[in-house]
C-alpha cells in the first residue's frame, strides 16, 4: 500500500493507493477499543458518584469528541493513550450551568448521547457538530426533550444541529422515542436517566433498528450500578438513583475487526482478533457468524474471534438490521463470492455518515461490479473490481470497505483515506501489517 500526496495541491495526503497482498495473512491483530462502548462508558463515568477507570478506550475522532465535550463540561478527565486509560472524576448527576458550547464532531453517539445529559443542567448550551453531521436528524431526541420540559431551540435547519438547549427538563410521564432511524436516540434518553429525579419510563413505537446496541447500553448502565428494565413492548424503565464510580474493561471494536476478519476471508487467509468473542456487548461481532455462512472457517471462543479463508465464498440472503455497520464490509466480501449476496433491513444506513445503499452501490460500479440498490438495501453481483479511485464521502466505512477490495485486485485506490480517524485512526498501518 502507498500513500501518495494529493496529486493537485501536493498537500495533505489524498488517497491511498492499495497494493495486492502476494500472500494470504496469518496474523493476530489487536484492534482498538469499542466506540460505541468507549462512549457509553464515558457518559455514565461523568454522571457517576466517584472515580471510574476505563481501560481500552479506543481514541479516534468520535471518543475525542465525547473527551471534549466532557472536558468543556468540567468533568475530571486523566487521559493515559499510551495505556488506553481514562480516569473519570464523575459528576454526581450535577450537569454544570452555561453558557456553554460543545462540538460533536462527526459523532452520532457524541450528538445523541450528549443531548439528554445537557437536559440534566440549567444551560443555555449551544451543541453543535461538523458540517457532514448537521445533515443527520437530532428530530427524535429534540422531541423528547421538549416532552421533558427542556426549550430545545434550533439555530440552523429544524431537527437538525446546532441547537441551543436550556433546562432543566424534570417533567415526567410517559415518554415515546421512535427508533426505526436510529437506536442512539433511545439510547441517549436511557444513559442519562438514572440522574433524573424520577427516572424515566420510556416507550418506543414501532420498529427498532440497530437492537443489541440498545442491550449494550443496559449492560454498560447496569455495570455502573443503574437499575433498568426492558419490558416486551419495547418500554424501558430506569429507576432513578444515579451511577456508582468503577473500574470498567472495554472491548475491542467488533466492528473494526470486520474489516482484518474479511481481510482473511477474501483472501484465503487467517486473521484471529483476542479479546472479542462470543459473550461479547457489541451485536457486531455476528459478522464472523455471516463470513461463515458464505463459507469460511470460523472459530467464536469465549477470548477471540478467528477467520481461515478457504478459497471459497458463496453468497448469502441475510438481514443486517442488527448489524448494519458491517454492510459495507460484507459488500466487498460479496464482490469475490461464487454467487450475488443480498443485504435486507439496513434502510436506515441511509441517514448515517452518508446514503450508505447509494455510496455502496455507485462505488461497486464505478469499479465495475453490478450492484443494485434497493428500498431496504441492496444487491450485489460477483466480478473482478477494475482499477479505479473509490470516493469514500466522509464515511470512514467505506473507505475501510473498499480498502479490502484492493487486497485482491490491483489498482484500487481510496480517496481522502484520512476520514477513517472517526473510529480507526491507524487502519492503514494495521491492514498493512497483514502483509507477508
Ligand atoms: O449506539 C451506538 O453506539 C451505535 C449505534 C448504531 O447506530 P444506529 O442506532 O443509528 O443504527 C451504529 O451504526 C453506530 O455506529 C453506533
Ligand atoms: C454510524 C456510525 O457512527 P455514528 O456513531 O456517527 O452514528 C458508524 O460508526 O458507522
Amino acid at each position: 500500500m502507498t500513500l501518495l500526496a494529493d496529486d493537485s495541491t501536493g498537500g495533505p495526503v489524498q488517497r491511498c493507493s492499495m497494493i495486492p497482498f502476494a500472500h494470504p495473512p496469518d496474523a493476530e491483530v489487536v484492534v482498538p477499543g469499542s466506540k460505541s462502548i468507549t462512549n457509553r462508558a464515558l457518559v455514565v463515568a461523568a454522571l457517576a458518584a466517584g472515580r471510574s477507570r476505563l481501560d481500552g478506550v479506543l481514541f479516534a475522532d468520535d471518543t475525542e469528541a465525547m473527551l471534549g465535550a466532557l472536558a468543556t463540561l468540567g468533568v475530571p478527565l486523566e487521559v493515559d493513550r499510551s495505556a488506553r486509560s481514562v480516569t473519570v472524576g464523575g459528576l454526581d448527576g450535577a450537569v454544570p450551568a452555561g453558557p456553554l458550547e460543545l462540538d460533536v464532531r462527526l459523532s452520532g453517539t457524541t450528538a445523541r448521547f450528549l443531548a439528554p445529559l445537557l437536559a440534566l443542567g440549567e444551560g443555555p448550551y449551544l451543541l453543535d457538530a461538523a458540517p457532514a453531521f448537521r445533515r443527520r436528524p437530532m428530530a427524535p431526541v429534540f422531541d423528547a426533550l421538549r416532552q421533558l420540559g427542556v426549550q430545545v431551540h434550533e439555530t440552523g435547519a429544524p431537527g437538525h444541529l446546532p441547537a441551543r438547549l436550556r433546562g432543566p427538563g424534570t417533567d415526567t410521564g410517559a415518554l415515546e422515542v421512535p427508533a426505526d432511524v436510529s437506536s442512539q436516540f433511545l439510547s441517549g434518553l436511557l444513559l442519562s436517566a438514572p440522574a433524573r429525579p424520577d427516572g424515566l419510563r420510556v416507550r418506543v413505537p414501532g420498529a427498532l433498528v440497530s437492537r443489541p446496541y440498545v442491550t449494550m447500553t443496559t449492560a454498560v448502565m447496569r455495570a455502573f450500578g443503574a437499575r433498568v428494565e426492558a419490558d416486551d413492548d419495547d418500554t424501558f424503565t430506569v429507576a432513578p438513583g444515579g451511577y456508582r464510580g468503577t473500574t470498567y474493561r472495554i472491548e475491542p471494536d467488533a466492528s473494526a475487526a470486520s474489516y482484518v476478519l474479511a481481510a482473511a476471508a477474501i483472501t484465503g487467509g487467517r486473521v484471529r482478533v483476542p479479546g472479542l468473542g462470543r459473550g461479547s456487548l457489541q451485536g457486531d461481532v455476528g459478522f464472523a457468524q455471516v463470513l461463515a455462512r458464505m463459507g469460511a472457517t470460523v472459530d467464536l471462543a469465549d477470548e477471540h474471534v478467528e477467520v481461515q479463508g478457504t478459497g471459497r465464498l458463496q453468497g448469502v440472503d441475510v438481514d443486517l438490521s442488527d448489524l448494519s455497520d458491517t454492510a459495507q464490509t460484507l459488500a466487498a466480501v460479496a464482490v469475490f463470492a461464487s454467487s450475488p449476496t443480498r443485504v435486507r433491513g439496513i434502510g436506515f444506513i441511509r441517514h448515517k455518515e452518508t446514503d450508505r445503499v447509494r455510496a455502496v452501490v455507485t462505488e461497486l460500479r464505478r469499479l465495475g461490479i453490478d450492484a443494485v440498490e434497493e428500498d431496504d438495501g441492496f444487491l450485489v453481483r460477483p466480478g473482478t473490481p477494475r482499477p479505479g479511485a473509490v470516493h469514500t464521502y466522509e464515511d470512514h466505512r467505506m473507505a475501510m470497505s473498499f480498502a479490502l477490495l484492493g487486497l485482491r485486485v490491483p489498482g484500487v485506490e481510496i480517496l481522502d483515506p484520512g476520514c477513517v480517524a472517526k473510529t480507526f485512526p491507524d487502519y492503514f498501518t494495521v491492514l498493512e501489517s497483514l502483509r507477508r
